[in-house]
């Protein structure tokens, strides 16, 4: 039975990883910090499903004999490295533990497997905040990084230690530049997430408005279990090689909300109120994708576009609001 450890299981992609490994028989194995383990499982309610199935193990991406107790136990196969402070705006907010996590948490699982396990397979979460001030577009694995948030820079970082890992000790580590990707599963603080769930509480009268800052940055957005499937590609290819995974379409925060808004039968123009609050110290105005490397040779492509994807995200949160998704009638009736 191969054993997989990833770090960041908690979280929206880790969550779908584990479930993708335990389908394929593997032994899945998670680095979780003792907080997530004693807060009565709200910290661990995305695996809540199929916990039973897992084993959890207290550790940080701080400390590194904790990392190093645990590959030690496992003697992974593969590692995933999902764990970092992943929100971007929060990272101009508290540079400096950003960084601190991001940057030593990839160092310490790299030196750790170098040392224990140098055969096994490592997987790092690469980002496309890395090209940041795009300089062409679409941006593919050749394009330069400019990376515009201290989020950014931490992960041109980890990229570079884990390039470097695979270049100086030969280890099979590898890195996605995974563009956005979002899910019923995505935390509240990311804008996909709060559009879809202020849809649900204004649907069910409980908000009358969603306050945003840029609606005009453009992202190209994906479904969070597809992007997963490539990440075990990845580590299935007969090379450690680093590929962009995205789906190569760019909408803008305004398009995702005039979608999500119409699929609960409502305007977003009623409702959406600029606050710049919510803007950011440097923006990334614009990111779009070329994954035509991983079509070419991991065969991934995306299964779920734009409009599937925000339907699915409003759709969940109006059910976990009790609501049904809006009808046609209603949908009909805002066009006019
Ligand atoms: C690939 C990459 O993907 C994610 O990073 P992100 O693109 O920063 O994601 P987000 O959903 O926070 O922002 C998207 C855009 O939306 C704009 N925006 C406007 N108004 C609000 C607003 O009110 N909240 C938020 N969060 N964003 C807003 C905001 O300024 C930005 O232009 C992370 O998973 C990251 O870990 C990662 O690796």
């Amino acid at each position: 039975m191969k054993k997989a450890l990833i770090t960041g299981i908690t979280g929206q992609d880790g969550s779908y990883l584990a479930e993708s490994l335990l389908r394929d028989g593997y032994e899945v194995h998670g680095l979780v910090r003792r907080v997530a383990l004693e807060d009565g499982g709200t910290r661990v309610s995305r695996l809540s499903g199929f916990l039973d199935q897992l084993h959890l193990h207290d550790g940080s991406l701080e400390s590194f004999p904790s990392i190093y107790q645990i590959v030690t136990k496992v003697r992974p196969d593969e590692v995933y490295h999902l764990g970092a402070q992943s929100f971007v705006a929060k990272s101009f907010d508290d540079a400096f533990s950003t960084l601190k996590t991001n940057i030593e948490g990839t160092h310490f699982v790299l030196e750790a497997v170098r040392q224990i396990v140098p055969e096994c397979r490592f997987y790092f979460a690469g980002s496309s905040e890395m090209f940041g001030k795009v300089s062409e577009s679409p941006q593919n694995e050749s394009t330069p990084f400019h990376p515009r948030s201290p989020y950014g820079i931490s992960k041109v970082t980890g990229f570079d230690l884990t390039r470097n890992y695979r270049e100086a000790y030969g280890m099979f580590a590898c890195s996605g530049i995974l563009f956005n990707h979002e899910s019923p599963r995505r935390g509240f603080e990311f804008v996909t997430r709060k559009i879809s769930s202020h849809v649900a509480e204004i649907k069910a009268g409980r908000k009358t408005q969603l306050q945003l800052g840029n609606l005009e940055a453009r992202r190209d957005w994906g479904y969070a279990e597809d992007y997963v499937e490539a990440m075990r590609l990845m580590l299935k290819h007969s090379d450690p090689v680093d590929f962009v995974i995205a789906t190569g379409a760019t909408h803008s925060v305004r398009d995702y909300c005039e979608a999500a808004f119409a699929e609960a039968g409502l305007d977003y123009r009623d409702h959406v109120v600029h606050n710049e609050q919510f803007e950011r110290p440097a923006e990334v105005e614009l990111l779009l994708g070329d994954a035509s490397k991983a079509k070419a040779e991991l065969g991934w492509e995306p299964n779920v576009d734009f409009e599937g994807l925000v339907r699915l995200m409003v759709r969940h949160d109006l059910e976990r609001l009790g609501h049904s998704a809006a009808s046609s009638e209603d949908r009909a009736a805002t066009t006019v």
